[in-house]
């Protein structure tokens, strides 16, 4: 579906050159969620322009549905950008106009009938839960009504890819939810693929499939979400994943609390996937071996792909019986870390 090949973006600055995307490469697939994460500066709002040809590459190629968008230009280039649409981070509505009219403002652009738009404009209504606020102006709405303004705007024209930049970082975590839930069931609905850009890795794990992770313009890890939670290997992707697991500063000085208190036994951070989730590994380690287990901080989440746990124990006793319910966790498939001193 959409092919980035070998992609740079150079900026020429006051300061000379600034390499913004370096040598990116990623393919998306048809009907896919993707994400692509990074802290601000990464490349990541460069990635999207370029995607849909607001900004060229300074070399390499962007094929979307087989055309490059990066060669295209004039006529070609317009009915291109049709087939992709985009949602905003502060919503970018016409203040003056109602939610209605909002919503069939593409669809006037596109010249449809008069007839045909009032009849689009209630299906995309309907589709994100905006009913009866059809005649409300943007002061009136919530945010997270704004975004689905958004949303339904983005998908008038039947886009085969929606963009989405940052579209939940103005929301509350409740509101984020309920607009993440809204593109799942959308891309679930109609096939849509979703291309989105984003800082928290908590919006990756609810609604992606895949992710690539951008650190200084370039792509330094890529796959699926739930093999990137469990095994991250960029020291960057591990601290995203890390605090999408809420391994808050505090978690970090309450381990650092218990080593110093219990210099005997070991902790152990214990990541948990798919059917492992499901096992009581605890507690079959508590009846089969001499220890002690005392539980530190926990979390189990879900992501596309399967649920997910993180789970750090302090595990104590002697040290052959602790060496063997290590073994025992290995043998079942679950990844496993000491943690030492920081
Ligand atoms: N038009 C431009 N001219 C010059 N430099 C630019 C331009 N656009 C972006 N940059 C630079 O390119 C780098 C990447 O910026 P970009 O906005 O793509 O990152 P980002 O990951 O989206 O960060 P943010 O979330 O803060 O926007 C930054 O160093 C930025 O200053």
């Amino acid at each position: 579906m959409i092919d980035i090949q070998n992609i740079t973006k150079v900026y020429k600055t006051k300061n000379g050159e600034l390499t913004a995307v370096n040598d990116v490469n990623l393919s998306i697939n048809k009907g896919e969620i993707f994400g692509i994460i990074g802290y601000s500066g990464a490349g990541k709002s460069t990635m999207i322009r370029l995607l849909n040809g607001l900004e060229k590459p300074t070399t390499g190629s962007v094929i979307v549905n087989g055309q490059d968008i990066a060669k295209a230009s004039g006529n070609e280039l317009r009915s291109a950008r049709q087939k992709i649409s985009m949602i905003f981070q502060h919503f970018n509505l016409l203040w003056s106009r109602t939610v209605e009219e909002n919503i069939a403002f593409p669809l006037e652009i596109a010249g449809v009938p008069k007839a045909k738009r009032a009849q689009r404009v209630e299906e995309l209504i309907e589709l994100v839960g905006l009913k009866g606020r059809g005649k409300a102006y943007p002061s009136q709405l919530s945010g997270g009504q704004k975004q689905r303004v958004g949303i339904a705007r983005a998908l008038a024209n039947n886009p085969e890819v929606l963009l989405c930049d940052e579209a939940t970082s103005a929301l509350d975590p409740e509101t984020t939810e309920s607009i993440l839930q809204l593109l799942l069931d959308i891309n679930k609905q109609i096939g849509l693929t979703i291309v989105l850009i984003t800082h928290e890795m908590h919006v990756i794990r609810k609604i992606c499939n895949r992710v690539a992770v951008m650190e200084a313009g370039k792509v330094v890890e890529q796959g699926d979400v739930l093999r990137v939670f469990q095994h991250p290997q960029a020291p960057i992707t591990k601290n995203f994943v890390s605090k999408a697991a809420g391994e808050t500063q505090e978690t970090q000085a309450s381990l650092e609390q218990i080593l110093t208190n219990y210099p005997s036994g070991k902790i152990v951070k214990l990541t948990f996937a798919g059917a492992t989730t499901e096992q009581p590994v605890i507690s079959q380690i508590i009846k089969q071996f001499d220890v002690v287990i005392n539980i530190v901080h926990g979390k189990i989440s879900t992501t596309t792909g399967g649920s997910l746990g993180t789970l750090f124990v302090h595990i104590d006793g002697d040290k052959q019986q602790i060496q063997q319910a290590l073994q025992f966790l290995k043998q079942h498939e679950i990844q496993m870390e000491v943690i030492e001193h920081d």
